[in-house]
């Protein structure tokens, strides 16, 4: 590892970054940072979690020039919650050079982010579609950008945003620099490489997988209609501190999120037809433990860093490769470690493999626990709990109490009791949780049928690989029938809609 010292960074921006507790430069930070200051353009390729933020935040910090007043730098995010992240930390690389910054997305009045403009920000970090409504309003002038980042560029043509950022690139200057990072490189990526970037440095960290080390992977088999009482089962198992449960649609997240409330546990969902105050609390909610499942569409899959979240379950398989990498890629952050559970009915096998093909690892299959190994680990957290209270021999005030109870009770009941009290039993109240159809059979897709925002402008990679894809025929019509049965579609973060559509038809944008 590389101490960033060694790394030509100003003394400021050096600052910051202790004041960061970061160290050492990660090792996308370390390939990548000394071609972004130097002016290059910069493909850069790591695992989730490994410090990409920073990669491409610390040399565009570096570059600003704090005397000029005009937007120097624009970033690029898929959603409102990115963008706001992203520009936190930037905020925090640039904190001790006193760089304006600003950060505009949907969901927040215009009018307040028209007075800020007024403010001289030299940053910019947005979501499309308002930073496009902000050009129309002639309220951002984006012709001194020196730099530009994508973040998590792919994500952003899966949702249909290619038309907006052809037209906000129209406004960038062309003798910018581009930099682009991501943990996946699906073959969209390079196209958005070939069009918007100049003869780009690729830096890749190899890896002998794609997904990261300490993330143990687990696949569980089941019918669609045990899904529910198998996840229940599993968390009383898991005793997950902080848990992100995926699932494919927006009702999807509705149903479980109040499932699992009504089953006692402390959960919330969050989707893109959420309001932006609701997407907002709620995420502040999990970050602060307030909440301990936070029920998601892809709309948290990207990007999003909350530490400590140490369980993500995919109740619904996701359709590609590149969506489970970046769903798991939620734990396991910075060096810590991470579990990961993929629900899969029968049907899907034909996914799970595919998924592992791209990913080059394998997932252990899970038994689903039954009832009584599920009550078997709750007690199990009862009693732990109950041996560390005793340990922190805190009790003056109950042992009076206590010596009363034995008088007349036997000290074996007494204690049995406490553990039931404590102890979560199976929980029989009736939920509704609608059938989702499973993806169609693999066959159907082998001819490069792949749905996810695969139209024909080629935004995702065909589903299969080494030889299973085919030619892009089928495309389209995978497209359609997908984007036709799939509630809400993927195009979470856009704020609904269905991001299969074309780019002429109207949608709804991210702002
Ligand atoms: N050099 C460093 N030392 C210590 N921590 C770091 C360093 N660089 C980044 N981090 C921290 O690591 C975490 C993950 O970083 P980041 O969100 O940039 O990952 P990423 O590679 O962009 O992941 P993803 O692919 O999911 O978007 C963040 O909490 C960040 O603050
Ligand atoms: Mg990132």
């Amino acid at each position: 590892m590389t101490n960033f010292s060694e790394l030509n960074i100003s003394e400021s921006t050096l600052r910051s970054l202790k004041r960061m507790g970061f160290e050492e430069a990660t090792p996308i930070q370390e390939g990548t940072i000394k071609f972004a200051l130097e002016g290059r353009d910069v493909l850069g390729q790591a695992q989730t979690g490994t410090g990409k933020t920073a990669a491409f935040g610390i040399p565009l910090i570096e570059n600003i020039d704090p005397k000029n007043p005009n937007i120097q730098a624009l970033i690029i995010a898929p959603t409102r919650e990115l963008a706001i992240q992203v520009s936190e930390e930037l905020y925090k690389i640039g904190y001790d050079k006193r760089v304006k910054l600003l950060s505009v997305y949907g969901g927040q009045e215009i009018g307040r982010q028209i007075r800020a403009l007024k403010n001289k920000p030299q940053i910019i970090v947005g979501t499309p579609g308002r930073i496009q409504d902000h050009i129309n309003r002639h309220t951002l002038k984006l012709d001194q950008v020196q730099t530009l980042v994508l973040d998590e560029a792919d994500e952003m043509l899966n949702m249909g945003f290619i038309d907006d950022i052809n037209a906000i690139l129209e406004n960038v200057p062309d003798t910018r620099q581009t930099l682009l990072f991501s943990a996946t490189m699906p073959p969209a990526i390079r196209k958005i490489a070939n069009t918007f970037m100049k003869n780009p440095e690729e830096v890749k960290i190899k890896s002998k997988e794609m997904t990261v080390e300490n993330i143990e992977q687990f696949f569980v088999k089941a019918q669609e209609r045990e899904k529910f009482d198998v996840l229940t089962r599993i968390l009383n198992v898991h005793q997950p501190e902080l848990a992100i449960i995926f699932g494919r649609t927006k009702r999807r997240v509705d149903e479980l999120s109040q499932a699992l409330s009504i089953r006692g546990y402390v959960a919330e969902g969050i989707h893109g037809d959420l309001s932006q105050a609701k997407r907002m609390s709620v995420l502040r909610q999990f970050k602060e433990n307030k909440i301990d499942i936070l029920v998601a569409t892809d709309v948290a899959a990207r990007g999003l860093d909350i530490s400590g979240v140490t369980h993500v379950y995919n109740f619904d398989i996701p359709q590609d490769p590149e969506s489970y990498v970046h769903r798991i890629g939620r734990t396991g952050r910075a060096g810590k470690s991470g579990l990961a559970v993929t629900f899969v009915t029968p049907r899907e096998m034909g996914y799970l493999r595919i998924v592992e093909e791209t990913t080059k690892k394998r997932m252990t299959p899970l038994r689903p626990p039954s009832e009584s190994e599920a009550l078997v680990g709750q007690q199990k957290v009862a009693m732990e709990k109950l041996i560390e209270i005793v340990q922190a021999n805190d009790l003056n005030e109950y042992r009076i109490l206590a010596n009363e109870l034995l008088e007349e009770h036997n000290a074996v009941d007494l204690v049995a009791a406490a553990i039931k009290s404590m102890t979560k039993e199976p929980d029989e109240t009736p939920v509704t949780i609608s059938e989702e159809r499973p993806l169609p059979a693999r066959k159907e897709r082998s001819g490069g049928g792949r749905s996810r925002g695969g139209d024909s402008r080629g935004g995702r990679r065909d589903f299969g690989r080494g030889g299973r894809s085919g030619g892009g025929g089928a495309r389209r019509d995978g497209a359609r029938r997908d984007g036709g049965r799939r509630e809400g579609g993927r195009k979470e973060g856009g704020g609904g809609g269905d991001r299969r559509r074309s780019s002429s038809t109207p949608r709804r944008r991210e702002d």
